[in-house]
């Protein structure tokens, strides 16, 4: 039986991608405490695979988990899923949003949820949590008249209730996870493949056209490119980069190779199926939707 661990406890959105993920499988779910955890389970073997933040609708790259695959592990990217995010306001049953003073919330929902917040709950002291579930607990045992952005599982699991629904800047916003494992998946035909590279030698005009027109030469169709420092020398950075195709696809290996000639560094997080959705649609999952 595969375990599959995530950033929990159970409620976050991180369990619903590994529900996801976990569909159809002979899996069990493994929450965990952090997502360097969650590298940490998969790398001692403690967990086959694990599922990570990487990509959201609003705010853009999760730098923590781009940084984390480029830095700190070798372990690969075996899938992806896209999840719905339907935030709510959470509190202690009894609580009024106009008596609200303190604001449980992670990081990446407060920013999603910013129009919200700046207009409903306006001077109010915001907490960092680690989860959308951790948030609603943290607030339920806080004495103080204190809210959280959560999810609705985690409202029914600690017992909060609903002061504001679907409080998210956008009714669209969807965020994409990556399932990192040992070993990448097998191809397809429909696949993904995300590396990344930096210019070891000196900098020279046309090094990154150079490096990207390897994959237009063969015909390979790049879906996603953005820049991190690499946190050696300012003003220097590493490219990550995802294209369609698997990497044993002999057209995307000469290209990979190519780039590694070019730039001197390459590393492969791995090839994957492209996300087709729950119904085999490229939608996102709808399971997130409010049950
Ligand atoms: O706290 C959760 O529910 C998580 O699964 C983490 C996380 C993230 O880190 O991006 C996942 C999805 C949402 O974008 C907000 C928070």
């Amino acid at each position: 039986m595969d375990t599959i661990a995530y950033l929990g406890p159970p409620g976050t959105f991180s369990e619903e991608a590994a529900l996801a993920y976990a569909a159809g499988r002979d899996a069990r779910l493994l929450p965990l405490a952090s997502i360097p955890a969650v590298v940490t389970a998969i790398e001692t073997e403690a967990a086959t695979a694990g599922v990570l933040p990487i990509e959201n609708l609003l705010e853009g790259s999760v730098s923590y988990t781009l940084d984390l695959l480029i830095h700190e592990t070798n372990l690969q990217i075996a899938g992806e899923i896209v999840v719905p995010i339907r935030q709510y306001l959470l509190a202690r049953p009894g609580l009024q949003l106009s008596d609200i003073k303190v604001l449980y919330a992670h990081p990446q929902s407060l920013a999603q949820c910013r129009r919200f917040v700046e207009r409903c709950l306006p001077g109010v002291a915001t907490v960092a949590s680690l989860s959308n579930s951790a948030a609603p607990a943290e607030a339920l045992a806080d004495e103080r008249p204190a809210a959280a952005i959560g999810t609705l599982r985690a409202a029914e699991l600690v017992g909060a209730s609903i002061l504001a629904r679907e409080i998210a800047d956008s009714p669209h916003n969807v965020t994409r996870f990556i399932v990192l494992a040992r070993e990448d998946s097998p191809p397809t035909g429909d696949d993904k493949t995300s590396f990344c590279f930096g210019f070891t030698r000196e900098d020279r005009p046309g090094s990154l056209v150079g490096a990207l027109q390897e994959l237009a030469a063969e015909n390979i169709n790049m879906t996603k490119l953005e820049s991190r420092p690499t946190r050696a020398i300012l003003g220097q950075y590493i490219f990550l980069v995802d294209i369609n195709g698997h990497h044993r696809d002999p057209h995307v290996a000469r290209a990979l190779e190519r780039i590694r000639q070019h730039t001197g560094m390459l590393k492969i997080f791995g090839s994957y199926p492209r996300w087709q959705g729950a119904n085999g649609n490229h939608h996102p999952s709808r399971q997130g939707e409010e049950r």
